[in-house]
């Protein structure tokens, strides 16, 4: 682990680096220059009390005085651009941290996502990048500064005197090692706040997206309840790890003082019986002073260095995800005709799941329209999923191809750009409507988005809001309805000209008038297309050139409608039960449904 949190704090040291090293440099500059001043303070006070060894400086003291300006506004100078240092350095690299995790989350399979919860994602890529930032580039630094601080400081109180400088040397064990045992101590409840943290960002967060549902059904209370319980335990580990912060800075602050004062008495013992001037005696006050923070800020580094680490340890977890395989080796060939779809043998679960489809086969000639039905939780969705790799098909658990080639073989990218899909649930955006259509075609222009508008049945609603497609949606399209998001989504997707499309029961919110234009106008429009219908409604499948049926991840029936409706199976119950003998007669007339 310790040479991981190398390498990754190296990685994302890329272009920090002369920035750090910067701002160590002006740090150690200024920490010289400040060792400088107790150094003029001694000469001027022997001179002036004329123990000194230079007696001409008695007359000369205002050499002394340009001298302790001439350190103070060196030190300002260097001070100014270790700060500037510091800044650009931890910006940088926090950004580059940011960066890297947020590229690596994008590209995470769906079964990492589904086992993490989105409010302690948010965590580890902010707040947990904030005190690993913190740590590396603040208190590193901090550590290069004391490290100096203390030999430059021992090394002149060495040269004064050995015997006190011995006795301030042995406080240095002391506090350190009792930094050590609190780093210890403080580690685990560290891990447990952050931990606490992440539960109560995601209470907080599911609360505001999902703000509609705790309304409509009056769980305002429950969810202040289960907000206060979170709440409450988060506030409770804080103030356990107050408690302890308390006592190891009451108890150091007890070791300091002991420190200051056996050097003040043991000093002024030296002085009195002459072992040391008057000069030196300030002199190495003043050093033992400026010594007693930065090693007890060790402790605080050490503290840190826990919280870091956990932080370190929460920001790996993501970076240790294992990205969806683009599957690099496959050949990449543009196709011109429609793409045969075909099923063999698939067998799927979700993780240690129960089987979700077993033994599913069929085949899609390419151009034509293919209808899936089942009840809820059936499988269709798990289809969809896994032909367009959301989900990975396991190996020797069935195969599945798009054209001549298996899924697997095909890039990602390539697949995603083929294979298009509008979502049970179309997430939206809070741009324009006019970003949300273009984010699967960047570029396109206001007509082609339009066009595609049109065919999606949307296009005078949008034109209808007073910006137009200049409309900001709200937070998961809240200012939108939800077959207007159905089929801003279906708009989406007919601009990126997949090959193949997929409309995962995409028309459930729309009236089934609607629903049967918007099937006429994607006909009209299809060119060499493969289309797959997933639906609850027989009307929006009938018309398909086959139509398969699902029963708890198997396939039932497979046909076309005449030929379900002759038999005596679930689409035979199903269809008895969605229409009414003059519905029969009506859809006969509208040209066979699809
Ligand atoms: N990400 C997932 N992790 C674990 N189980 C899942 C996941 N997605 C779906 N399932 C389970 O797989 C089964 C099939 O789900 P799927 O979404 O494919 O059904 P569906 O036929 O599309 O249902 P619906 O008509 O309700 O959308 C269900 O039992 C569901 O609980």
């Amino acid at each position: 682990m310790k040479s991981r949190k190398i390498r990754m704090t190296a990685q994302f040291f890329n272009g920090a680096k002369r920035y750090f090293a910067g701002a160590v440099f002006a740090s150690l500059m200024t920490t010289a220059l400040n060792a400088l001043t107790p150094q003029i303070f001694r000469f001027t006070i022997d001179s002036v009390l004329g123990s000194g060894k230079y007696p001409y400086l008695l007359s000369h003291l205002w050499i002394m005085a340009l001298i302790l300006v001439a350190v103070a506004a060196l030190s300002g100078i260097f001070l100014y651009m270790g700060r500037v240092g510091t800044a650009l350095a931890g910006e940088t690299f926090a950004r580059n941290m940011r960066e890297s995790l947020f590229s690596h989350v994008q590209k995470l399979p769906m079964s990492w996502h589904d086992h993490n919860q989105t409010g302690d994602i948010i965590q580890r890529c902010t707040s947990d990048v904030e005190v690993i930032r913190n740590f590396v580039v603040t208190q590193l630094l901090e550590v290069f500064r004391t490290a100096f601080l203390v030999a430059v400081s021992f090394g002149m109180m060495f040269s004064m005197n050995r015997k006190l400088s011995l006795i301030v040397l042995g406080f240095v064990p002391v506090v350190v090692l009792y930094s050590a045992v609190f780093y210890r101590l403080i580690a685990r409840r560290f891990t447990d706040a952050d931990e606490a943290e992440g539960e109560l960002s995601t209470v907080v967060q599911e609360n505001a997206t999902g703000v509609r549902v705790v309304r409509a059904f009056g769980r305002e209370k429950f969810e202040m309840d289960r907000f206060q319980e979170k709440n409450d335990a988060f506030a409770k580990l804080w103030i356990k790890l107050g408690t302890l912060s308390g006592l190891y800075w009451g108890v150091g602050d007890l070791i300091t003082g002991l420190q200051v004062v056996t050097v003040i008495v043991i000093g002024a013992v030296e002085a009195v019986y002459g072992n040391i001037t008057v000069g030196e005696f300030v002199a190495f006050a003043s050093y033992n002073t400026t010594l007693v923070w930065p090693i007890r800020g060790l402790g605080r580094i050490l503290s840190d260095m826990s919280k870091a680490g956990v932080s370190f340890e929460r920001v790996d977890y993501i970076v240790k995800g294992e990205e969806e395989a683009y599957g690099q080796n496959a050949k990449k060939e543009e196709c011109e005709k429609a793409l045969d779809i075909r099923f063999s043998h698939v067998d799927f679960s979700y993780g240690e799941g129960k089987e979700v489809l077993s033994d599913v086969s069929f085949e899609i000639p390419g151009g034509t329209t293919f209808g899936i039905l089942g009840g809820t939780g059936s499988g269709k969705s798990t289809i969809a999923q896994l032909l367009t790799r959301l989900y990975e098909c396991e190996k020797g658990k069935g195969k599945i191809f798009v054209g001549d080639r298996e899924v697997q073989d095909i890039p990602l990218e390539e697949l995603r750009k083929m294979v298009g899909m509008v979502l049970q649930e179309p997430f939206l955006y809070s741009r324009t409507i006019r970003e949300n259509i273009e984010a699967s075609a960047p570029g396109a222009s206001l007509e082609e988005i339009r066009q595609a508008a049109k065919i999606a049945c949307v296009d005078d609603a949008i034109m209808g809001f007073p910006d137009g497609y200049d409309t900001l949606v709200g937070e998961r399209g809240v200012t939108l309805s939800g077959g207007q998001r159905q089929r801003i989504a279906i708009a989406r997707m007919l601009l990126q000209n997949a090959k193949v499309m997929v409309f995962d029961d995409s028309l459930s919110a729309v009236d089934a008038q609607t629903d049967y234009v918007i099937r006429k106008e994607l006909l009209k429009n299809r060119k060499d297309t493969t289309m797959i219908l997933i639906s609850h409604r027989i009307t929006t499948l009938m018309g398909a050139d086959q139509i398969l049926v699902l029963n708890h991840g198997r396939v039932e029936e497979l046909g076309t409608h005449e030929q379900l409706i002759q038999g005596q199976g679930i689409y035979r119950k199903i269809y008895e039960i969605q229409m009414s003998q003059d519905d029969r007669k009506k859809v006969k007339k509208q040209d066979g449904g699809l």
